[in-house]
């Protein structure tokens, strides 16, 4: 574990005693503590008053020297205490946690004030960094190549961090779905990309962490986390933001319900600052949008008649126009479906752009035919109804982003993916020159499964669909689950709301100078009143 110190801001408990004591010096009471009365006693009846000339005990050297060191004492005791608590020069520290996802890898380096590590909203993305080439699970048949793959970007790192924070930086890297699929196919493989990452991870100055795979739900709730941390909600008595992350070989669905959760692998429960969270979170595996393009190409192809021919897939999630020729491998290339014996290596994949068509295929993806709770999304999988606003982040801000989509409707949003999807290829690819025809390819079939996804599967209708907001960053920080996998290793988030200063730096500040201004004024004014009352008291006794 890192080492994190719990750094509480220091809380100062001042206890102002309360001096008891009598007004001395006040006519005809007590002098130096001993009765007038008998100070002045009569001595052996001789009525003659002597003349007793009594020296203002004030004027004494000591007790100025007293007055003076007090109010030197009050100045040194702010002082101190002004210098004390000096916002240091802002000392940051440094976190890495590297994305292993399906598609690819991402470096993330995080940084939060030194000092204020346990606050909400401290901890910051500094920089981001994306690994060249695939995900670490291409790389079952060349395992080196993961670990050799991750070396740039933390070259990068290094040069972003400084130095002398190396060492206490830690790192540590997360692989999903892609991984947890290599994982069902091949154990052995994923555990050597795994070794192959973290012996190159290991070779730099960094506090190496470890390497695993998170499980749907890890990832599900510390993508929540992440955005609750971010929009700083967790303090705060209002309501939480519920977290859709979609990826490419998997689904995530996290929020706080308002219903009983029925099924015990959907629950988890929290205590943070304080509060107590018990969230729905679900992990849809196969159901990214890569896989689901799989499934429902996988689909198609099973259901034509003549599989001994060259078949020619029309696809109608594809624009009017587009015709590339693919392997049967590429797409039955996952453990998310089983194979279909063809004749033939390759097919030819035909778009036909109709967007109804499209949704229905998309539809069949989904099993709806039974549901064992009181509601379901589709697979039998229990969902309670979504409640709150929530952040759509990753593809779906991606493909929602391009599509110019982020703000419309659920009509609007359906109007115009229909005329997206009926464009011929070759305006599309006229209107984005730059932009990967492989993603260009998609972004037709990747809206339409977003939408049905959210309508059919999460139930979200016209009318709460604006409650979802599609979003990339909160801040300086991307949405998804790495922020709040570290902040949850690092103990950045306390179960317990930490204590906070009485009164910030500034206020406490000031307050000191005043009131130590104003002990220092009223000893003043005793000082003159005494003076005042000890020169009348000897004109009475004079
Ligand atoms: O700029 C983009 N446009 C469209 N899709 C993108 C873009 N950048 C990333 N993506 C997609 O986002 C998804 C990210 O998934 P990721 O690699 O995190 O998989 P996982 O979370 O399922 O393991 C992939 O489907 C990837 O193709
Ligand atoms: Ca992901």
């Amino acid at each position: 574990m890192p080492k994190t110190e719990a750094s509480a801001p220091g809380r100062i408990c001042m206890q102002l005693t309360r001096a008891h004591g009598t007004a001395s010096g006040s006519k005809g009471s007590h002098y130096k503590g001993i009765p007038l009365s008998l100070a002045l006693s009569d001595t052996g009846g001789n009525t003659h008053m002597p003349d007793v000339k009594v020296k203002n005990p004030w004027h004494r050297p000591v007790v100025i020297v007293l007055v003076a060191f007090i109010a030197v004492g009050i100045i040194t005791m702010v002082s101190i205490s002004v210098v004390q608590h000096k916002p240091l020069p802002q000392k940051y520290k440094y976190g890495i946690v590297l994305d292993a996802g399906s598609s690819h890898t991402s470096v993330f380096i995080y940084q939060w004030p030194a000092e204020k590590e346990n606050n909400t909203g401290m901890v910051q993305q500094l920089h981001t960094c994306n690994v060249k080439g695939k995900g670490i699970s291409s790389y079952s048949a060349n395992p080196n190549g993961a670990g050799t793959s991750l070396q740039e970007c933390m070259d990068e790192a290094k040069q972003k961090i400084p130095a002398h924070r190396h060492s206490e930086t830690p790192v540590y890297l997360g692989a999903t779905a892609g991984m947890r699929l290599l994982k069902m196919e091949d154990d052995p493989a994923s555990e050597k990309v795994l070794v192959s990452v973290e012996r190159s991870l290991k070779t730099y100055p960094f506090s190496y962490q470890g390497a695993r795979i998170l499980s749907g739900q890890e990832e599900g709730a510390f993508g929540w986390i992440t955005v609750n941390y971010l929009n700083e909600n967790l303090r705060k008595p209002t309501g939480t933001l519920g977290a859709l992350d979609l990826g490419g070989a998997s689904t995530q669905i996290t929020f706080v319900p308002q219903q009983e959760i029925e099924s015990y692998d959907n629950s988890i429960d929290f205590r943070l600052y304080g509060n107590d969270y018990q969230l729905y979170t679900h992990s849809f595996l196969c159901y990214g949008k890569d896989q689901v393009l799989k499934l429902s190409m996988g689909e198609k192809l099973r259901s034509t008649p003549d599989k001994t021919h060259h078949i020619e897939l029309k696809d109608p999630c594809f624009h009017p126009g587009y015709n590339l020729s693919k392997t049967v491998q590429s797409v039955f290339d996952t453990p998310c479906m089983q194979t279909v014996n063809m004749q033939n290596e390759t097919f030819t994949h035909v778009g036909t752009g109709n967007w109804v068509q499209c949704q229905e295929s998309i539809r069949k993806v989904f099993n709806t035919s039974h549901c064992p709770y009181s509601s379901c999304s589709f697979n039998g999988v229990f969902l309670p109804s979504v409640d709150g606003n929530f952040g759509a982040f990753s593809a779906f801000y991606f493909v929602m982003d391009f599509l110019n989509l982020t703000n419309d409707s659920f009509d609007k949003t359906k109007q115009k993916l229909m005329t997206y999807c009926s464009t011929p290829w070759k305006k599309i690819v006229e209107n984005h020159p730059r932009i990967k025809e492989k993603y260009l390819s998609e972004y037709c079939f990747a809206g339409t499964y977003i939408l049905t996804l959210l309508e059919d599967g999460y139930k979200f209708t016209p009318e709460n669909w604006n409650d979802i907001k599609f979003i990339k960053k909160i801040g300086d920080s991307d949405a998804g689950w790495t922020l709040g996998y570290m902040l949850n290793l690092t103990n950045m988030i306390p179960a317990e709301d930490p204590d906070t200063p009485l009164m910030p730096h500034g206020g406490y500040v000031t307050f000191m100078l005043l009131f130590s201004l104003l002990i220092v004024v009223l000893l003043l004014m005793a000082y003159m009143y005494f003076r005042r009352s000890t020169r009348s008291g000897q004109k009475d006794i004079v």
